[in-house]
C-alpha cells in the first residue's frame, strides 16, 4: 500500500465500478452510513488470499447494516471463474481489472492491503494485509457501539424551518394532489457516463408524485420559498439561490410501503446542478416517514405541518417507511444561474 497517497482523516475517493451486485455496478458514495472495509488483492486464486477472503467474508461483523466488506480484485479471471461471489447484505466485490479503484486509492499493481472507511466516507485506517492488522481491524469493528455512540451526538447540517406554508395552503396542495393523476416516482441511474435514465424501483422508492400545473398554486409556493427559505440559505450557507425546480406534490402512502432509500440528489449528469433540497411537510397525521441523514447519524426528523427541512443535495438522505396514513410533501430543488447554464 502507498501510505503517502491517502491518510486517515482524508475523504475516501468516490467511484462507480463493476461489482457483484444484481445491477453489476456499484457507486461507492451509496456505501455511506456504515463502516466499509476495502480489501485490495491481485487475485483470489492465491491460496492465502482465498483464505483471507473466506475468513473476512465469514465474519458476522459484516452485517450490511453497521459494516460492509468489499473485496477489490485486480484479476479479470476472478470474475470469469466465478471465484468471487457476493454474500449479501454485507459482502460484495469490486471487479477492478482496469484498476480504477486501485488507482484512486494508491494501491500499486500487484499490491494488497486493507482500507477502512468510516460512515462519512473518510479514511479511518490503512493497513497491510497481515494477520495482525486484520485482527486489529476486526476487533475495532466488533467494538463499534462505542464509535457509533459518538456519531449519535453529531448535529445534522440541515435547516429546520417551521411555518413556511400556512395550513390552508397545505390543505389546498393536498386537495390538488387528489384531483389530479399522479405517477410512481422514479429514480435516476446512469448506465453510462453522461446518460441519466429514470427507472422505478418501488423497493427503494415508493412514492406517487403529481406535477403542480395550477399557475396560482405554483406562484404561491414559489413566493413562500423565495421569501422564507432563500434568505435562510443565504444566511446559514452563504449561497444565493436564484433558480427553483420540481414543483410537485408527493405522497408516501403506508398502504404502498411509502419510503425512499438512502440517496444523494445530484450524483447523475441530469441532476448535477442541484444545490439544496427542500422538503415541506403538508400534513402531520401520519406515522413514520422521517427524514434521516445516514452518513451523519441515525436521527430521524419530521418537520411540522407547513415546515421545511432544507439540506445540501450532496448529503446522503433517506425517508423511513410511512407506517400509518399518508405523508404529503412539496419537494423543490434550488440552484443558481451557473447551475442552470449546466443543466
Ligand atoms: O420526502 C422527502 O422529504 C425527501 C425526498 C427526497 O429526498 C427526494 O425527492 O429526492
Ligand atoms: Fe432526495
Amino acid at each position: 500500500m502507498n501510505r503517502r497517497f491517502l491518510a486517515p482523516g482524508d475523504p475516501a475517493p468516490w467511484f462507480t465500478q463493476r461489482c457483484t451486485t444484481p445491477s453489476g455496478r456499484y457507486s461507492f458514495d451509496m456505501a455511506a452510513g456504515r463502516y466499509n472495509l476495502l480489501y485490495f488483492f491481485p487475485s483470489a486464486a492465491g491460496a492465502d488470499i482465498g483464505e483471507r477472503l473466506e475468513h473476512l467474508a465469514g465474519d458476522p461483523v459484516f452485517d450490511g447494516v453497521r459494516c460492509q466488506l468489499f473485496g477489490v480484485s485486480a484479476d479479470s479471471d476472478d470474475e470469469l471463474s466465478g471465484r468471487l461471489h457476493a454474500q449479501p447484505p454485507g459482502v460484495r466485490h469490486f471487479l477492478d481489472a482496469d484498476r480504477l479503484v486501485a488507482g484512486h486509492y494508491g494501491v500499486p499493481a500487484g499490491g494488497r492491503g486493507l482500507v477502512l472507511v468510516d460512515p462519512m466516507l473518510r479514511i479511518a485506517a490503512i493497513a497491510d494485509d497481515e494477520p495482525s492488522s486484520v485482527r486489529q481491524v476486526l476487533s475495532f469493528l466488533r467494538h463499534l457501539p462505542d464509535a457509533l455512540a459518538v456519531q449519535r451526538q453529531v448535529p445534522t447540517p440541515a435547516l429546520m424551518l417551521p411555518g413556511v406554508l400556512e395550513p390552508a395552503l397545505c390543505e389546498m396542495l393536498i386537495r390538488y394532489f387528489h384531483g389530479q393523476a399522479s405517477v410512481q416516482s422514479a429514480i435516476f441511474t446512469e448506465p453510462e457516463p453522461g446518460r441519466s435514465l429514470p427507472v422505478t424501483d418501488i423497493g427503494f422508492k415508493s412514492r406517487r408524485d403529481c406535477v403542480l400545473r395550477d399557475p396560482a398554486l405554483v406562484a404561491q409556493l414559489q413566493h413562500r420559498v423565495i421569501h422564507r427559505i432563500v434568505p435562510e440559505i443565504s444566511k446559514y450557507f452563504q449561497f444565493q439561490v436564484t433558480r427553483m425546480e420540481r414543483m410537485i406534490v408527493a405522497c408516501y402512502d403506508a398502504a404502498d410501503h411509502g419510503c425512499f432509500g438512502p440517496h444523494r440528489d445530484n450524483t447523475v449528469t441530469a441532476t448535477a446542478h442541484r444545490r439544496f433540497a427542500v422538503s415541506i411537510n403538508l400534513n402531520d397525521d401520519f406515522e413514520g416517514g422521517g427524514l434521516s441523514f445516514p452518513e451523519i447519524g441515525p436521527a430521524r426528523y419530521t418537520a411540522p405541518l407547513g415546515g421545511a427541512t432544507v439540506f445540501s443535495c450532496s448529503v446522503l438522505h433517506a425517508v423511513a417507511p410511512v407506517t400509518r396514513g399518508c405523508r404529503y410533501a412539496c419537494l423543490p430543488f434550488l440552484h443558481d444561474a451557473p447551475g442552470a447554464a449546466r443543466a
